[in-house]
């Protein structure tokens, strides 16, 4: 006998019959892949580490396959999906198959990239644990991090070279914008991969775990001062951090001078750079003005 407290979870068969009830094909554009395997939902429910104790925030909950498998774990779930038709079936499809834990569930349809803090502001979210539609997965999580600081730490699946992306450590080949970013907001790690047979429709990539756990913000300079270095370091990622930041610094010379200040070599690249190390060369703009300004020499 199913017990109370366990939802009922989505095998291959059901996800097609909720998507055929929809008359619903799924869409490239909203990164519709649904998970029909209840052995994958139980490993990301298992790796995110969330407890009786996290509200968590699952975007882009689909079918429902994961939502069922975390309304078991979960206090409460929050589920935010931008398809309106999905958005509508899934109270539907939780009380059919996890009928204990529909009370655990809050829907709401919206745009995950425009959800603020405001909007949750009753029930505020501890975790962060979501299948994420491809093409906006990383605005999706850094949307997030910044919008809810109450999010303490989460476990998102993205496409497995977004994945590597994410957690990439200075130096490697794929550091970069969204490594250097997320590292602002938490300690990040990559887990484990996801073959691609387990969605329906089968993907043409593979997939990737990602967990993260939050982090003290490493400065006392704003976060936006902070990634405007960072993505000028990294817009011309060839060149060294004297050239590449020369625009932002507002000349060569004076970029040469921050990066000397913050102890980073000014031939380096901004791939080689630590988030601590792009916190420096904000912090070094803070304190040392710019001359040319003072001089009406711009
Ligand atoms: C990869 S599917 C995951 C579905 C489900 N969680 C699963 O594992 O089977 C991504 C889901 O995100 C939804 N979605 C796409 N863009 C979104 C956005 N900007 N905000 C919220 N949901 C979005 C899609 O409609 C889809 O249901």
């Amino acid at each position: 006998m199913q017990d109370q407290q366990s939802a009922r979870l989505l095998g291959p068969a059901e996800v097609r019959r909720l998507a055929e009830d929809l008359g619903m094909r799924p869409t490239k554009k909203l990164g519709q892949n649904f998970v029909h395997d209840p052995n994958t939902v139980r490993r990301i429910v298992a790796t995110s580490g969330v407890t009786a104790e996290d509200v968590v925030l699952e975007v882009g909950p689909g079918l429902g396959s994961l939502t069922l498998g975390l309304l078991s774990t979960a206090q409460a779930v929050t589920a935010v999906e931008v398809d309106a038709a999905l958005a509508a079936t899934l109270p539907r499809t939780v009380a059919e198959r996890a009928p204990a834990l529909v009370d655990r569930l809050r829907t709401v349809e919206a745009d995950a990239l425009s959800l603020r803090e405001r909007d949750l502001a009753d029930r505020a979210p501890t975790a962060l644990v979501a299948n994420l539609p491809y093409n906006v997965a990383v605005p999706v999580v850094l949307h997030l991090l910044a919008e809810f600081p109450t999010l303490r730490h989460g476990l998102v699946m993205v496409q497995a070279e977004v994945a590597d992306r994410m957690a990439a450590k200075p130096g490697s080949r794929t550091y970069g914008v969204p490594s250097a970013k997320a590292a602002w907001f938490a300690d990040v790690r990559r887990e484990g991969p996801v073959p691609r047979g387990v969605f329906w429709p089968v993907p043409n990539v593979d997939s990737g775990l990602v967990s993260f756990t939050r982090t003290e913000p490493p400065s006392t300079v704003a976060r936006e001062q902070v990634f405007r270095v960072l993505d000028a370091a990294f817009a011309q990622r060839r060149k060294t951090l004297r050239s590449a930041l020369s625009k932002w610094a507002g000349s060569a010379a004076r970029a040469e001078t921050l990066l000397r200040a913050a102890g980073v070599p000014p031939s380096s690249r901004g791939e080689q750079l630590a988030v601590s190390d792009f916190v420096r060369i904000a912090e070094a703009a803070r304190d040392i003005p710019d001359d040319s300004e003072s001089s009406g020499a711009r």
